[in-house]
């Protein structure tokens, strides 16, 4: 990767650990919801061929889904909710395609200055060598892996392939994720649940739920004054890295400039549902147990009101003068 494509940011950075699937630090880090890169899992080592005409060849006549969008940034936002709030601008644009239309639409990205991005769940509609690859991923490992630290089902695997450039902005998930990589860099920007008050998601009921309002490359520090004080974890990821992104872990990735062609990142996350709750809640909660109970009271109370609008004024009613 081209390195002085790297955009600077107004925080100091922590490395985010890189060790092998071999060393048992990793599995600690893992068992402690902390990230890490792994080496050497070979957990999609069958993709590594997954070039751009490998892909046109044996992905099948099947649709993708492809975002476009005016800006490099790639905010996610829930659809159904995006028509129901009619003040709400959608970011990008979304297209069902196939893919040969998305190999036309990434062309006539380098004569606009529109990025383009797949993100496809892999389904049953890819073709036969597609699906052989899939089956010789590691699989025995990340079962283990899945096993050992509780997890639930597999809930999907993403199929991503970026432009260099491509921003997905900082939001968590709530699912555990292994992020592989196959090829291109991809630079991991990671914040840990704690700095939740740091990054001021929008509401839960919003189109953008789970996506901070900060942006990281011009952040409104009036509206969002602690920002200042976010303590990322990064890393740069390169063909063959696993990238372990905790559940409610925050994350912004960027696709980086390769010098070579083509100028595309190709991933395949692996995305677990979470460990059952434990019998016993323990106290304090964890940071990802206190943003799981935010969400529920903004979920209760946008339920109770009949109204996602009026949950603000009700809990400044509550917090004002008798919680401050
Ligand atoms: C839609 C998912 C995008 C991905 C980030 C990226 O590769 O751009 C991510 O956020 C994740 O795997 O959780
Ligand atoms: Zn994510």
């Amino acid at each position: 990767f081209d390195s002085n494509s790297i955009n600077k940011y107004p925080f100091p950075s922590e490395q985010i650990p890189r060790l092998s699937v071999a060393d048992p630090e990793t599995y600690r880090l893992i068992k402690e919801s902390k990230p890490v890169i792994i080496t050497d899992t070979n957990l999609v080592g069958s993709a590594a061929k997954w070039d751009l005409n490998y892909l046109h060849e044996n992905l099948g006549k099947g649709l993708f889904y492809v975002y476009t969008s005016n800006t490099n940034k790639f905010k996610y936002y829930n659809s159904n909710r995006a028509e129901q709030c009619k003040s709400f601008v959608n970011p990008t644009e979304r297209h069902h395609v196939t893919f040969p239309q998305f190999l036309q639409m990434l062309k006539r990205c380098s004569c606009t200055d529109e990025k383009v991005y797949l993100q496809q769940i892999l389904n049953d509609t890819v073709g036969t060598n597609i699906v052989d690859d899939f089956l010789q991923f590691n699989w025995d490992w990340v079962n283990k892996c899945k096993a050992a630290f509780g997890w639930g089902q597999l809930s999907s695997n993403l199929l991503l392939i970026g432009l260099e450039g491509n921003i997905t902005p900082v939001h968590y998930d709530e699912q555990e994720n292994f992020f592989a990589q196959i090829s291109g860099y991809k630079r991991c920007i990671l914040f840990s649940p704690d700095q939740f008050d740091c990054l001021y998601p929008h509401p839960v009921a919003h189109p953008c739920d789970r996506q901070s309002q900060v942006d990281l490359s011009n952040p409104d520090y009036k509206r969002f004054p602690k920002f200042r004080n976010v303590r990322p974890t990064e890393a740069i990821v390169g063909p063959g890295d696993v990238l372990y992104i905790p559940m409610y872990w925050w994350h912004q990735i960027e696709s980086l400039l390769s010098r070579g062609l083509p100028p595309v990142t190709v991933s395949v996350n692996f995305w677990y549902k979470g460990s059952a709750l434990p019998d016993k809640i323990e106290y304090p909660l964890t940071p990802q147990q206190r943003v799981s109970v935010m969400r529920n009271v903004e979920k209760m109370l946008a339920a109770a009101l009949d109204d996602p609008d009026k949950v603000g004024g009700l809990l400044r009613s509550i917090v004002e003068g008798r919680y401050t």
